[in-house]
């Protein structure tokens, strides 16, 4: 994966091109601004010279002043257009790299955990993934911004460098020394600064990672007693990140210190020089020139210094862009990739947002053909193990027909909700084949999402928002539509003793709900988008027996009405009453196929 990454620099590239007008106009900017504090040099050596009577102008010296002057306001109107024009494209650049890290977050099958090549099979918690997000896209936006600063100040140390050699030709030659000397340091410890990067990244992933944790499982904590012992485990994270970033932070220091006391020495002695020349060759340099040249020299100088920063800065960012490949297990490029990012412009303007059309049921949207309306689900020899371990679903085939309901029981562990996860495109596919209508299905992660399949897990995942906004989650339906569904989940009772019914604040993760409400909730969701295939995993564990048997009574009326929706249900559960009702029982034991039939076929045991 990392074999053929393209160089840094080809990276920033790509991203300077994702915004070119706004790049070149900061970049013009940045020209003034680093450009403009030069003229005072010739002034000064005009100056000077006038002292001296070698200047070929005769200004006053007000003229002086004001020329000055101008120049100075000249400046600060550079550098305030100039902090527009970068914060707009600061702020673009990461968020450029932060949305391509997110799609593709989003792309991958859903239930895989995350991990860091570097901590192969580890999965990362979501405070350890919001480090990618903010460091690591901060470092790369720096590094972008970073190079029209370096042009900026670049062509006019280059300018001064011709100034330079045209006063002084051998003394100007001794100005590459401490570049060289930069250059070779830079060279030297690139290693050294990257290892360091990544060290300190991980120790602040830790960091952020386990706040995430703490927050989350604040209960958890409290009823196991263990305040102390995670607030020990915290600070010893904390250390250790105080440890990487000293580190870290210290030898970026050094380098800058070093680069400039190289450059400080370099100029001392170009100096030493100069003064030398300036006494042997009486007439040749004059006052005037010295003072140039000091002036310029410091100019050039400074480019040096800024020169060995950005290179380090530059190995900087190549670590995290080795660490977001890494999380996102595919190449750089797709991070650098130009999509649209509908940000509001320079002057502040929002941008049309498209329209998008979220999984509208099909007989609202033009359901592509017809064929993509569900006769028959395949899945042949279906296996995936977790990284790592043996557990999992090993060669599972079924296939479930239109309108059907599907049953998938087993003891504890038995694979269950594995086999929903690897037929939903949640878990990718080591080994097997889908096929919906016939029809091999190539990318089960993008095909399974209403209007063809919704899927409800476990533990539901809802927003802390209103419960109509969960439920719509972006659908545009009006509330008899919603009612209907919330009706058809079994949830209409539990809504009319809300005050605020669909104004509902659920709060975090929908913690105001009890965990049936939860449930009933997120299949309200799933019964509003009209899908071709209902997948539950386990509704039974957080419904009594008789609202579970309301919701699919009044789900199974539906398809013997003449409603054009049918549902086809694939569910997993041990519930007795859900046994019975199944047209195909699937018996999993230790993440294989033990037996497909019907109720009657089910050994007692798995019968609850
Ligand atoms: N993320 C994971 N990493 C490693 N092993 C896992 C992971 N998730 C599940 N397993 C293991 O895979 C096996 C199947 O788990 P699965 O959750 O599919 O079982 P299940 O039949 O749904 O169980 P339950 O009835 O408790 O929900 C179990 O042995 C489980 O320990």
């Amino acid at each position: 994966m990392t074999l053929n990454r393209p160089s840094i620099w080809h990276l920033l590239w790509q991203m300077i091109r994702y915004a070119q007008s706004l790049y070149w106009t900061d970049t013009i900017l940045w020209l003034f601004i680093a450009g403009l504090p030069a003229l005072p040099g010739l002034a000064i050596r005009e100056f000077f010279n006038t002292l001296t009577n070698k200047s070929s102008f005769t200004l006053s010296p007000w003229a002086w002043i004001a020329l000055l002057l101008a120049i100075g306001v000249a400046r600060i109107v550079a550098i305030f257009t100039g902090r527009i024009t970068k914060t707009q494209h600061r702020f673009t650049m990461s968020a450029l790299i932060r949305r391509n890290l997110l799609a593709k977050l989003f792309n991958r099958p859903g239930a895989e955990p995350l991990t860091t090549s570097g901590k192969q099979n580890f999965p990362l918690s979501p405070g350890e993934v919001i480090s990618f997000f903010r460091e690591d896209a901060t470092q790369i936006e720096d590094t972008v911004v970073g190079t029209n600063e370096i042009l900026g100040e670049g062509i006019f140390a280059l300018g001064s460098l011709l100034l330079l050699f045209s006063v002084n030709a051998t003394i100007t030659l001794f100005v590459f020394l401490p570049l060289v000397l930069i250059a070779a340091l830079i060279h030297r410890v690139a290693d050294r600064i990257k290892r360091y990067r990544r060290a300190s990244r991980q120790a602040t992933q830790q960091v952020t990672g386990l706040v995430g944790e703490m927050f989350t499982a604040v209960q958890a904590i409290q009823v196991a007693g263990a305040e102390q012992t995670v607030l020990a485990h915290f600070r010893r994270l904390c250390d250790r990140r105080q440890q990487m970033m000293v580190q870290d932070q210290l030898l970026t220091a050094i380098l800058e210190s070093s680069f400039e006391n190289l450059v400080s020495l370099g100029t001392g002695a170009i100096l030493l020089f100069a003064a030398q020349s300036m006494r042997s060759t009486v007439g040749t340099l004059t006052v005037g020139d010295f003072a140039l040249f000091v002036y310029y020299l410091s100019y050039v100088t400074y480019f040096l210094s800024f020169l060995g920063g950005f290179l380090a800065l530059t190995k900087q960012s190549e670590v995290s862009f080795e660490r977001m490949e890494g999380l996102i297990e595919c190449d750089a490029p797709a991070l650098v990739a130009h999509h649209p990012l509908y940000l509001p412009t320079i002057a502040g303007r929002n941008p049309q947002l498209p329209t998008t059309h979220p999984t509208q049921p099909h007989q609202n949207r033009a359901f592509a053909e017809q064929d993509d309306r569900l006769q028959e689900l395949t899945a042949l020899n279906l296996t995936y193990h977790y990284p790592g371990t043996n557990q999992g679903i090993t060669d599972v085939s079924l296939q479930i027909q239109r309108g059907s309901f599907t049953v998938i029981t087993g003891q504890v562990g038995a694979g269950k909700s594995t086999l929903l996860r690897v037929l939903m495109g949640l878990l990718p596919l080591q080994v097997g084949e889908l096929y919906w209508n016939g029809q091999a299905i190539a990318y089960p992660t993008q095909f399974f999402a209403p209007p063809r399949s919704a899927y409800t897990p476990q533990v539901p995942q809802l927003f802390s928002h209103t419960l109509r906004e969960n439920i719509l989650l972006g659908l545009a339906k009006n509330d008899t539509e919603l009612k209907q569904a919330i009706a058809l989940a079994t949830f209409d009772q539990d809504l009319a003793a809300m005050p605020d019914g669909l104004d509902t604040l659920i709060g975090s993760k929908g913690m105001r709900l009890s965990g049936g409400q939860l449930q009933r909730a997120a299949a309200a969701r799933m019964f509003l988008r009209q899908p071709e295939l209902l997948v539950f995993d386990d509704l039974s564990s957080a419904l009594d027996v008789e609202t579970e048997q309301t919701l699919w009574s009044r789900l199974f009326d539906l398809g013997s009405s003449a409603h054009s929706w049918v549902p086809t249900c694939l569910v997993v559960s041990h519930r007795r009453a859900v046994l019975q009702r199944a047209d195909r029982i699937i018996l999993l034991n230790n993440g294989r196929v033990e037996l497909e039939g019907k109720f009657e076929d089910l050994p007692s045991v798995y019968v609850r």
